[in-house]
């Protein structure tokens, strides 16, 4: 359905799609691998930021890590990024995605749930996410509404890039755990509009409307976008 990083077919080429069919024994295999690294990655990344330790445990600390990047480079992709990673059965992986990749210990991770009306997410966003003392960083609360509104667009069967995100931060975020929500609004040939809030126990924090276009590369392959398979 999808062939190989750079070719889109129809003389559209763009990088970052790969063909990839996994059997459901390894793709089952790998993802347990990938969700194990990335959450001791996420402990480290926390620990990083909260600890108080002693110079000699830090050097200790290092001295480990430089040992675990080492392993982990023993082998690597061929390429600079992960990109989307596509089974014959249009069933996909976007596991370096910045808010919802498995293998990307960045991600908080959203792991996103849908229903006809909705796409949402709840997750935390603990000491590596901060902006002012104690509350999310307003980029970070951007992103994430970027991710939920694209994905409810695309959801719904009208993917599209960002084209303008607009935030409202109605209350600052505390750390700790969140609920993120969109919506598909409407679509209007290309260009599909999203809505969406970000919300703690005490309600509603931020609001985020978005407009999402279908790319040109993306037109030409049209029929091939609209009835792409789910994420693993
Ligand atoms: C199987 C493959 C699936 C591929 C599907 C394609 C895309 C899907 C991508 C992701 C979806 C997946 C999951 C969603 C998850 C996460 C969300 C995160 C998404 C991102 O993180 S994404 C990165 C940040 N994003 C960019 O990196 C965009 C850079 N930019 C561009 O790629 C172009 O700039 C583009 C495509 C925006 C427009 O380019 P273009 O050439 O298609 O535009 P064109 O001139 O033809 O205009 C056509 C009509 O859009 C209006 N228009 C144009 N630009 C506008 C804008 N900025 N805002 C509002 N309206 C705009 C015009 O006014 C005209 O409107 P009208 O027809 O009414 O006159």
């Amino acid at each position: 359905m999808v062939a190989a990083d750079g070719d889109r077919g129809a003389g559209v080429t763009v990088r970052g799609y790969f063909n990839e069919d996994l059997s459901p024994a390894e793709l089952e295999h790998r993802t347990r691998v990938a969700d194990d690294l990335t959450a001791d990655v996420r402990r480290l990344v926390s620990a990083t930021v909260l600890t108080d330790t002693d110079d000699d445990s830090v050097a200790e600390a290092r001295r480990h890590i430089a040992a675990a990047t080492a392993a982990l480079q023993r082998r690597t992709l061929d390429s600079d990024h992960f990109g989307i990673r596509y089974n014959s059965d249009g069933s996909r992986r976007h596991w370096g995605n910045a808010m919802v990749g498995r293998r990307n210990p960045i991600a908080p991770p959203m792991v996103l749930h849908h229903d006809a009306e909705r796409t949402w997410a709840e997750f935390e966003l603990g000491a590596q996410y901060e902006g002012p003392g104690g509350l999310v960083h307003g980029g970070v609360l951007a992103c994430v509404l970027d991710q939920v509104l694209g994905s409810a667009a695309e959801h719904a069967g009208a993917p599209g890039m960002t084209g303008t995100l607009t935030i409202r931060y109605r209350r600052a975020t505390p750390l700790g755990p969140v609920r993120a929500e969109g919506r598909l609004d409407r679509v209007e040939g290309i260009k599909s509009y999203a809505t969406g809030s970000v919300s703690t126990a005490d309600g509603v924090t931020v609001e985020a409307e978005g407009v999402f276009i279908l790319p040109r590369w993306a037109r030409a392959a049209d029929g091939d976008i609209r009835t792409a398979g789910g994420d693993a």
